[in-house]
């Protein structure tokens, strides 16, 4: 019987989840297609099965429901949807041929996945591009109250929504016979503006740190709804007026797991600093200014999961008195 060892425990979470694919979205127009067409899911057939995928509908209007209808399969093509990445994952999951054994996985001809290829990337494509613009519009309403909260004017944050570096990511949990071993993501802060995460509608896993005990609080799945992140920028705007909430992504012995989060972000030449209109002598300016781009492609390329190094944090600009 494996111990539970939770210092171990956030160095695993590389192993479980698997990332279908990173849609990078542009400002005027949506690139999904062809995004997706050079994503890693092409290139990894075994991932591509994903017509099952929970979608979760309602907010985002007719059309998202129809994608919604659309995407979810059968409880046969969900399971063979299941394939594993790397050693790492069949370490505690299970490898290939134990998968099948459990009905978890099947084997397809390659003209079978050509074909489901396709077929996915069709309907993906439209879905993503569905609740990409839903997400975009929520995310503009949602910093207008934010502006306001804040006693700004609305459009205060407009001009930050120009040449996004925005992105929609589809990640994939797969069931591990061992969750007490495995974290499907390790915990951390979205360093965006804000995140709009789509969650599976049915099967939990999304975990968020309670501030007052440190405890780890589960997020149940409300059908219909988003989970709204706030991003550390809008920390660092507000001048931590505004908090960014740690979390992280638990897994299921049983169940698969699928989520949807769209990564609202301004451009790359931004600098991030606390609104002038918020700080005076009474309330310094905690954070030093920092390039968007520059944190983002810093923290996104580094090893850190496998090193266990930290990683590039808002925090290294905070000023310390
Ligand atoms: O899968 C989830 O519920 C959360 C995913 C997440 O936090 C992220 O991708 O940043
Ligand atoms: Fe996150």
């Amino acid at each position: 019987m494996a111990t539970f060892n939770p210092g171990k425990m956030e160095l695993r979470y590389m192993y479980t989840l698997m990332i279908l694919a990173t849609i990078q979205i542009q400002w005027d127009r949506f690139e999904v297609e062809r995004l997706l067409e050079s994503s890693p899911v092409t290139e990894k057939p075994k991932w591509v099965k994903l017509a099952s995928m929970a979608f979760p509908g309602g907010t985002g209007g007719s059309g998202e429901r129809r994608a919604t209808a659309e995407l979810h399969g059968s409880s046969a093509s969900r399971r063979r949807s299941v394939g594993g990445p790397d050693g790492g994952w069949q370490r505690f999951c299970g490898g290939a041929a134990e998968r099948e054994k459990r009905g978890e996985r099947k084997r397809v001809s390659g003209r079978e996945r050509e074909k489901e290829r396709g077929d996915w990337l069709s309907r993906a494509t439209e879905a993503c591009e569905e609740f990409a613009q839903e997400a975009q519009k929520l995310c503009t309403k949602l910093m207008e109250l934010i502006a306001l909260s804040l006693g700004l004017p609305t459009q205060r944050f407009s001009g930050f929504f120009k040449d996004q570096t925005t992105s929609l990511k589809l990640n994939h949990y797969p069931p591990c016979p061992i969750p007490n071993l495995a974290l499907g993501l390790g915990r951390h802060k979205d360093s965006g503006i804000l995140t709009v995460l789509a969650q599976d509608d049915h099967v939990g896993g999304l975990q968020v740190k309670r501030k007052t005990d440190g405890e780890w609080i589960l997020v149940k799945p409300t059908p219909d709804a988003y989970v709204i992140n706030v991003g550390q920028i809008i920390q660092v705007w507000s001048n931590d007026r505004y908090e960014s909430v740690e979390h992280r992504v638990i897994v299921n012995s049983e169940k698969e797991r699928f989520s949807i989060p769209f990564f609202f972000r301004p451009a790359y030449y931004t600098m991030v600093k606390p609104l002038e209109e918020l700080i005076d002598e009474q309330n310094p300016a905690k954070y030093r200014a920092y390039n968007w781009g520059k944190f983002y492609t810093t923290r996104k390329g580094s090893n850190f999961r496998k090193l266990d190094v930290e990683n590039i944090q808002m925090e290294h600009f905070r000023v310390t008195k």
